[in-house]
C-alpha cells in the first residue's frame, strides 16, 4: 500500500474549497486510527503551503476496562513524541464524569463528545480510523444479529461532516504500514475478547470462512457493501424529493411520485420509511404488501405488525404510527 495513494484519497475525502481547515481526529490508540493521526499530520505537513490545516485529537478515556489506564500513559509517551516532531496539534483527552459499564454506552458517550467538540472549537470534519474489516463486520451484525445489537450499530448522532477514510483498506495492511514506520500502538485487550459480537465475528466466524470457503471474504463482502451503499443514496436522493411531510410517527408521500422510481428504489424507500418509525428490519412480505397497496388508486387503510398503517387515497399515502 503506497503512502501517496492513501494520501490522494485523504485529499478526496477531505475536499474543501476553504484556505482554512480543522481537522479532528479521533484516536482510541489501536493501528487504525495511530496510522490515520499520522497520515494527517504527514497531509498537514505536506499541503501547509496551500492551507492552513489545523488538526485536533480526541482521545476519550471512558474507563470501561482495566486497560485504559495504560492507554492513559501510552498516549503521554505519543504526545511527548508529537511535540519532539514539532507538530501542531491540540489535544483533548476526556473522561466521563460517571462511570460507564459497556462498550455500546462508551461508543454512545464518545460520539457524543466528538459532535460536541467539534461544534464548541468549530472543527469541519471529525475523523475516525473504521477500515475496511469494520464495515464488513458492522454489515454482519446487521444481517444477523438484529435487535440484539441495534443500538450499538445504529449511530443516531453522527452527521455528514465525519469521515472514515480508511475504509478502503484491509486491516493487515494498516498493520503493515505500522509496522514498517513503527507507529507507537496500543493493544486492546478487549479486541481479543470473543464475549463481544464484533470481535466473535472477527476471530470466530471470519477465520472459518476464510480457512474453508474464502480467503478474500472482507474483500468480497465490502464489494456488495458498497453497491448497496449507492443504492441507499440514490433511494436517499428520491425520497426528498417524494416526502411532503414526515415526523417520528407520521409520514406522507406523494403517490404518483413514488410510482414512478424503479421498484428496488420504492423497496429501499419503504424499507426507510420503516426506519423512521422505529421499526427496524421489516420483512420482505410487507414491503411487498406496501408496493402492492400503494399502485391501488382507490381509498384504503392497512394495518401492520407494530401497530403502523398505511391509508391511501388518491394521491397520497400515509404511513403513521398510533402511539397507544
Ligand atoms: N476511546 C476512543 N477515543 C477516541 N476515538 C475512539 C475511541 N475508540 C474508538 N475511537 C474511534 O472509533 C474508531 C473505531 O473504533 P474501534 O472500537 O474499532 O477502534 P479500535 O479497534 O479499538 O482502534 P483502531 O480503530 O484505532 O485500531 C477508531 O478508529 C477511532 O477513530
Amino acid at each position: 500500500m503506497s503512502i501517496k495513494r492513501i494520501l490522494y484519497v485523504l485529499t478526496h475525502e477531505i475536499s474543501s474549497d476553504k484556505k482554512e481547515l480543522s481537522l479532528l481526529l479521533a484516536l482510541s490508540a489501536g493501528q487504525d486510527s495511530t496510522c490515520l493521526a499520522f497520515f494527517i499530520i504527514m497531509y498537514q505537513k505536506l499541503l501547509y503551503s496551500e492551507k492552513q490545516i489545523q488538526v485536533g485529537i480526541i482521545y476519550c478515556q471512558h474507563n470501561w476496562n482495566t486497560d485504559s489506564l495504560n492507554k492513559a500513559n501510552y498516549l503521554d509517551s505519543w504526545l511527548t513524541l508529537l511535540k519532539k516532531l514539532k507538530v501542531n496539534v491540540t489535544f483533548y483527552s476526556c473522561i466521563p464524569s460517571n462511570p460507564i459499564a459497556t462498550e455500546a454506552e462508551s461508543r454512545k458517550w464518545r460520539l457524543n463528545l466528538f459532535n460536541r467538540v467539534a461544534k464548541k472549537y468549530n472543527y469541519n470534519f471529525v475523523l475516525t480510523g473504521h477500515t475496511l474489516n469494520d464495515e464488513v463486520e458492522t454489515f454482519i451484525m446487521q444481517q444477523f444479529l438484529r435487535g440484539f445489537v441495534q443500538k450499538e450499530i445504529n449511530t443516531p448522532v453522527r452527521n455528514k461532516n465525519y469521515l472514515q477514510p480508511l475504509t478502503w483498506i484491509h486491516r493487515n495492511e494498516i498493520l503493515e504500514i505500522c509496522s514498517y514506520w513503527q507507529f507507537p500502538l496500543f493493544a486492546d485487550s478487549t479486541n481479543k475478547s470473543i464475549l463481544l459480537p464484533r470481535s466473535r465475528i472477527r476471530l470466530e466466524l471470519f477465520s472459518i470462512l476464510k480457512a474453508f470457503y474464502n480467503p478474500q471474504i472482507e474483500n468480497s463482502l465490502k464489494q456488495t457493501i458498497q453497491t448497496q451503499k449507492e443504492q441507499y443514496y440514490s433511494s436517499k436522493e428520491h425520497e426528498l424529493s417524494i416526502h411532503l411531510f414526515h415526523s417520528n410517527n407520521k409520514i406522507v408521500l406523494n403517490r404518483l411520485k413514488l410510482n414512478k422510481l424503479p421498484l428496488k428504489t420504492q423497496k429501499l424507500l419503504w424499507r426507510q420509511c420503516f426506519e423512521t418509525l422505529g421499526v427496524f428490519n421489516i420483512g420482505f412480505y410487507w414491503i411487498e404488501k406496501c408496493l402492492f397497496y400503494s399502485q391501488r388508486k382507490k381509498e384504503f387503510i392497512f394495518y401492520f405488525i407494530k401497530n403502523i398503517q398505511l391509508e391511501g387515497s388518491a394521491k397520497w399515502l400515509i404511513l403513521s404510527k398510533n402511539q397507544n
